[in-house]
């Protein structure tokens, strides 16, 4: 038999990957083997059952990835197509069940815990895995991605959640759609083939005070050079919303929860109010320091999502759950002057903005569904906004409201200050700079 060229090896290996049964182990390939080995995954054993029961509805089974833990918590969808370490780890999805109705997930793995200059994970909007489960149509076992250091599954077992794949998630989003966002149940092994659910109870995340979980437990700072100083209040502040502050220039110090702000607040040139999980009614401790920081702090205020909810409740309006809530990356707000943007969302709750209380107006609408998506002090500096500037993930079209937040910060400051202040360049955002 004559040797192979190294070109029929090449192929015979490529073939191999793509079925997904070699490990690249020749070493005389190690140039253009990936570094990491993402390839070498056996997807020989089947999976353990699993079986996801809503609580209006019926029970789905699919195959277990993951935690083989049962869990309960809020199942809602998302549309959004790719982003899944980012949402997944974001905590405003903390106590629920994500079902993507993108089909396929999973298949360009999970990155690393990589760090940028200011200490914040890069790829990651927390520190954790925040969401109870995870419910995908087509689990890919095989992943591919330069960044990528395990799978989906093994990121999920670590963190203890459990996941559920080869569902109709159509169906599931349907029921979602209509009936509304649902408590539900998700099982796995024999439990799962049984139906045997009674080993949890049902758990509705939105009956904790879900923001107190999630919320630094210390006052924490970053880029503490920076010209102007932003209190932040942390609701479960998604990294990305630090970066997007601390890369302008600022000095940004993340507060608690429930840390009166009013204490501290001649300190600070803005106040920001995080994004977070749960239901803002719960989160009364907040509200009432607002409402306090609105009559006392003339300073400027931006809220980004909760921040919108607090905001709101403390200006006097009132929140209500929607149905089955905005999740996804596109998503289109319109704002007062007729400015369409495609915005990134995660949010159940929404401000009723139908009267509107002295002093304030409504900033964007969804231009889907007619909801809230902003207010803003008709002459204050004060404003906020359901969706998220920051993306990750989503549509970069409103991150421009950092920029404005800070401008404003800056020329309230430089009123005060008299002198000039020294402002740093604005970031040029590209693609590359996130990759
Ligand atoms: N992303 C968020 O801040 C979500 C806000 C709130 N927990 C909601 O679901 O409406």
């Amino acid at each position: 038999m004559t040797k192979p060229t190294l070109l029929t090896r090449a192929l015979l290996s490529v073939r191999n990957i793509q079925r997904g049964l070699a490990t690249v182990t020749d070493q005389s390939f190690a140039n253009t083997a990936p570094p990491t080995a993402p390839y070498a995954i056996s997807v020989s054993s089947k999976p353990p059952p699993a079986a996801l029961k809503l609580k209006s509805g019926p029970v789905f089974h699919g195959q277990s990835f993951g935690a083989q833990t049962p869990i309960s918590g809020e199942a809602v969808f998302t549309t959004s197509l790719v982003g899944y370490p980012e949402s997944m780890t974001d905590p405003s999805y903390r106590g629920q069940i994500l079902v993507f109705t993108q089909p396929l997930i999973g298949n360009y793995g999970v990155p690393g815990l990589f760090k940028d200059q200011y200490g914040l994970l890069k790829y990651f909007e927390s520190d954790r895995v925040q969401c109870q489960g995870i419910v995908v149509g087509d689990y890919s076992a095989r992943y591919s991605h330069w960044n990528a250091v395990e799978s989906l599954s093994s990121w999920c077992a670590r963190h203890g959640v459990p996941g559920i794949s080869g569902v109709d998630t159509r169906a599931i989003v349907h029921l979602l759609r209509n009936k509304g966002s649902t408590l539900a149940k998700l099982v796995t092994g024999d439990d799962a083939a049984n139906e045997n659910f009674d080993k949890i109870p049902y758990n509705d995340p939105n009956n904790r005070n879900l923001v107190a979980e999630v919320s630094t437990k210390t006052p924490v700072s970053y880029n503490p050079f920076g010209d102007v100083k932003i209190g932040v209040i942390d609701c479960g502040v998604k990294y990305n919303i630090l970066r997007c502050l601390v890369q302008r220039g600022a000095a940004v110090t993340i507060l608690p929860y429930d840390f009166d702000f009013n204490k501290v607040s001649h300190e600070f040139d803005g106040l920001f109010i995080s994004n977070g999980p749960g239901n803002p009614n719960m989160v009364t401790e907040t509200v009432r320091n607002l409402r306090t920081a609105l009559s006392e702090y003339n300073r400027p205020i931006f809220g980004i999502c909760m921040g919108n909810l607090l905001l709101g409740l403390a200006a006097g309006l009132n929140v209500y759950k929607l149905r089955f809530g905005n999740r996804g990356h596109n998503v289109p707000a319109v704002s007062e002057d007729g400015k369409g943007v495609i915005t990134s969302q995660n949010h159940g709750y929404a401000l009723d903005d139908s009267v509107m209380p002295s002093g304030w107006v409504k900033y964007y609408v969804n231009a889907n569904d007619g909801t809230n998506e902003g207010i803003r002090h008709s002459v204050l500096p004060r404003w906020s906004v359901q969706f998220h500037p920051e993306a990750k993930g989503g549509p970069q079209d409103t991150e421009p409201l950092f920029d404005e937040f800070l401008d404003r910060v800056r020329a309230e400051k430089l009123k005060r200050v008299g002198t000039p202040l020294f402002i740093p360049e604005r970031p040029v955002v590209t693609p590359t700079q996130y990759a």
